[in-house]
């Protein structure tokens, strides 16, 4: 690739090669020597290209990384042979940008410290550190259930619907104000509205200036989608590995870099594997998962929402991108139609700090009785549904009005949909989480109607009722 002033660099040789064949969002460009290699960039007219598979003699199969439109057979394609890069550094904060790092902010593009390549290995595990400590969310099912780790990768999954960006903007909201680092945000595949609001939001909360946003929505081109997360990579790097800050990273859909890259791979006429995925699929989650660790000398702590296909947690592309989280906060359709939002499933959620050894034994002891508790309610359910909760024993009876009150406490109003919602949103100290759920397991207050624990803070409000 040129260098920003369009200059070729040192040892960089020019090839120029025609085009042979456009299928979608695949060209075939035939060069004579030299050819580029795989990741070369490659630009035919304003269209840029990655190099993605060589064929024999001298052709290259590209992904476009953009419309195709206007682009014809025998039309000349060059390149330098250099892969693509985004301008890394302290600029690009406060920016909204492309996969390219080029402005959609309508600013002037960001004066780089310098350009890095968007593919980079992950860090040498000897390099890697775990450091077994818990982010504070303030959102009281997350935070009991499922405590997210600090430079580990949480994936908030869900199916259509069920509130995983009002989620997401939840924990942005509470945890990028106090977050002592920069923060950077990757849009993947997503509505292009979602990410003007949210840009909007962000200049709003006065955190914009800690932050980058990436964009890669759902009507850019599969290969847009599937390495706008390298490039959101390469600027996270930068901070964690020059400047040993704390990144945290937000991806939101991490399902659609996936989906992307089934796209693509149907475009260059690979068989598809199960489920119709594509045969790279457990690769190229790994190529970039693995780049989201935690050094000696800085942590990225990623937070990635995951739709769920169908609402099918057995779906490959859910149960790959699972195997790489420490904590997965699992949403559940059923618990947001009775309008229990956050729709946290309380016994499919886990997260590998809740252990008491990370988060003490209280803690661990009052998640699993109220675990335990819910459980209990599940399987009554059914009885209750058929019988009538009078048929239930005194000590089952007991088990429904823990259960119920535990459900309904562990709702929570968000400051995200305060505006549609009416209640104005809060955050709740884990120790009040505690000692509301502690309360509700003894049964203290068990006068007031379970109505009272719906969409409160903690317990202390109920008091205040009482
Ligand atoms: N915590 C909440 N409190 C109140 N309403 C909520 C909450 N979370 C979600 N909702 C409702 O659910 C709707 C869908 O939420 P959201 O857009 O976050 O879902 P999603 O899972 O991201 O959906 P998609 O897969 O379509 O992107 C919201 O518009 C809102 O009406």
């Amino acid at each position: 690739m040129r260098g920003p002033d369009g200059k070729l660099r040192d040892g960089q040789q020019l090839a120029e090669g025609s085009i042979v064949a456009i299928r979608g969002g695949v060209v075939d460009v035939a060069f004579s020597a030299p050819v580029p290699r795989v990741h070369a960039l490659v630009r035919a007219g304003s269209v840029a290209m990655e190099v993605a598979a060589l064929l024999e003699n001298g052709v290259v199969r590209c992904i476009a990384l953009g419309s195709t439109r206007g682009l014809g057979l025998g039309m000349r394609a060059s390149s330098t042979g250099g892969g693509i890069e985004v301008p890394v550094g302290e600029t690009v904060l406060g920016r909204m940008l492309n996969m390219f790092g080029e402005p959609l902010d309508g600013l002037p593009p960001p004066a780089a410290i310098e350009r890095r390549l968007i593919h980079q290995p992950p860090p040498p595990l000897s390099e890697r550190v775990l450091r077994a400590e818990v982010l504070e969310t303030g959102i009281k099912a997350i935070d009991l259930l499922s405590p997210i780790e600090r430079g580990g990768k949480t994936g908030l999954f869900g199916g259509a619907g069920v509130g995983k960006t009002v989620l997401l903007s939840e924990l942005i909201h509470n945890t990028v104000e106090h977050h002592h680092g920069v923060s950077l945000f990757c849009g993947i595949g997503e509505r292009s509205r979602e990410a003007e609001e949210l840009w909007r939001e962000m200049g709003e909360a006065g955190v914009r200036e800690q932050m980058v946003m990436l964009f890669g929505q759902m009507n850019e081109a599969p290969g847009v989608r599937f390495l706008i997360g390298n490039s959101a990579l390469t600027m996270a790097e930068f901070f964690r590995d020059d400047r040993g800050q704390d990144v945290l990273l937000l991806i939101d859909n991490i399902f659609r870099f996936v989906q992307a890259g089934s796209e693509v791979s149907g475009l260059l006429g690979r068989m598809p594997s199960r489920v119709g995925y594509q045969p790279t699929l457990a690769t190229e989650l790994a190529s970039l998962q693995e780049r989201i660790s935690s050094t000696r000398r800085g942590s990225i702590t990623s937070i990635q929402a995951v739709y769920v296909p169908a609402d099918d947690f057995t779906d490959p592309a859910a149960a790959h991108i699972f195997s790489h989280l420490s904590a997965s906060v699992v949403l559940s359709r059923k618990r947001a139609s009775e309008g229990l939002y956050p729709a946290v499933d309380p016994l499919a959620s886990s997260s590998v700090m809740l252990t008491p050894a990370v988060v003490g034994q209280r803690h661990y002891d009052i998640a699993r009785a109220v675990r335990r508790t819910l459980a209990e309610y599940e399987e009554l359910r059914d009885i209750i549904a058929m019988l009538g909760i009078e048929e239930l024993s005194a000590h089952d009876r007991a088990t429904v009005a823990r259960a119920r009150r535990l459900e309904r406490f562990l709702t929570q109003p968000f400051y995200t949909v305060t505006a549609s919602v009416g209640t104005e949103g809060k955050l709740v100290p884990i120790a009040e989480t505690l000692d509301g759920c502690e309360e509700i397991l003894a049964q203290t207050h068990f006068d007031l109607p379970e109505s009272a624990y719906y969409m409160i803070g903690g317990l202390s409000e109920l008091e205040a009722v009482a």
